[in-house]
């Protein structure tokens, strides 16, 4: 069998993955440490024709001057921002993604963070577990339905999250790189006058060089101070500097977070701030997504192994 031993597997992969990968294709595991990669890669760089890769890692310019062999990567995940992708474009290595199993449970994460954000419901679950009720009632919150909302990035997983603000009875305003036919949502044509014209602001736009920083000092003042920001996209879209000093001086209001910039480590500060809800990356956390995720990463290889062709290709 041609790519039996001839497999990279970077991250902790998907049970799934992990069992028919060791059944059937004997992968080599990307060591975690840094330390041992060089040497990893100088052992075997030569053997390997398939990565697949998980969680937030992937291939990069390092490993790809050491993988002369590499015909394809499989990513399980949509978001792809992890591989040196002008790299693999370079060499025509294609690259293969997860898209749609995934839009629903990440738009229903950006809708839950966002009523968790404005009604702070797990504030008041953590107000009742402290015994605080007993001293009064919890404060008020403030009204989640009927807001100007704006999607940075209404694709895929943008569209499925503004059906679901339209049951808040929002006014669904959106920025992508060209208009949509979208009747009833606003189209703007820069982000910041997105952020000019709304009080939410939902990141949803893909990470990759080309968005990194792309929510900045500007676009949070254009915000304004009853401005609410949601990200379930990739931290690197969000200038942390910027927001931080924000959410510090209430130039907005409040922030709900589902990523960031270096996972799984979070700034202090953001944790220091009340006004924040702060989620661990689950955006595609449920079993039955990441089951999805697991065939459609599958699908991929075995149609690579077979017939070196890709199920989603990027
Ligand atoms: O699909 C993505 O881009 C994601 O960010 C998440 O669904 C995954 O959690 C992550 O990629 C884990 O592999």
């Amino acid at each position: 069998d041609a790519y039996r031993g001839a497999v990279l597997s970077i991250g902790r992969q998907h049970p799934l993955v992990e069992e028919e990968l060791e059944g059937q294709l004997q992968p080599l595991h990307y060591p975690a440490s840094r330390h041992d990669r060089a040497e990893f890669l100088a052992e075997h760089g030569e053997t390997i024709k398939i990565a697949v890769a998980t969680a937030g890692s992937g291939v990069d310019a390092m490993m790809l001057d050491r993988l002369p062999h590499l015909e394809a990567v499989m990513n399980f995940g949509v978001g792809y921002d992890a591989h040196d992708v002008e790299g693999l474009r370079e060499r025509n290595i294609p690259l293969s993604n997860t898209p749609d199993v995934l839009n629903e449970c990440v738009a229903d994460t950006a809708l839950g963070l966002y009523l968790d954000t404005m009604r702070r419901f797990s504030a008041a679950d953590r107000f009742v577990r402290s015994g605080k009720w007993q001293e009064g009632p919890f404060p008020f919150s403030t009204r989640a339905h009927h807001r100007r909302v704006g999607i940075l990035g209404l694709g895929r997983i943008g569209f499925d999250i503004a059906r679901r603000f339209e049951a808040l009875s929002s006014e669904i305003h959106y920025w992508s790189r060209r208009a949509k036919d979208t009747p009833g949502y606003t189209y703007h044509a820069t982000p910041r006058e997105l952020a000019e014209n709304v009080d939410v602001l939902v990141v949803a736009i893909v990470g990759g060089p080309e968005t990194v920083g792309l929510v900045d000092a500007e676009i949070l003042s254009a915000l304004g101070e009853r401005g609410v920001v949601v990200n379930i996209a990739r931290g690197s879209v969000i200038d942390d500097e910027a927001l931080i000093a924000a959410l510090q001086n209430r130039t907005i209001t409040a922030a709900g977070l589902d990523v960031f910039v270096d996972e799984p480590n979070v700034d202090d500060r953001y944790l220091e701030l009340s006004n924040t809800v702060l989620y661990p990356h689950v955006g595609s956390a449920t079993r039955e997504t990441r089951e999805d995720m697991a065939r459609l990463t599958l699908e991929n290889v075995r149609s690579w192994v077979t017939s070196q062709t890709l199920v989603t290709p990027v």
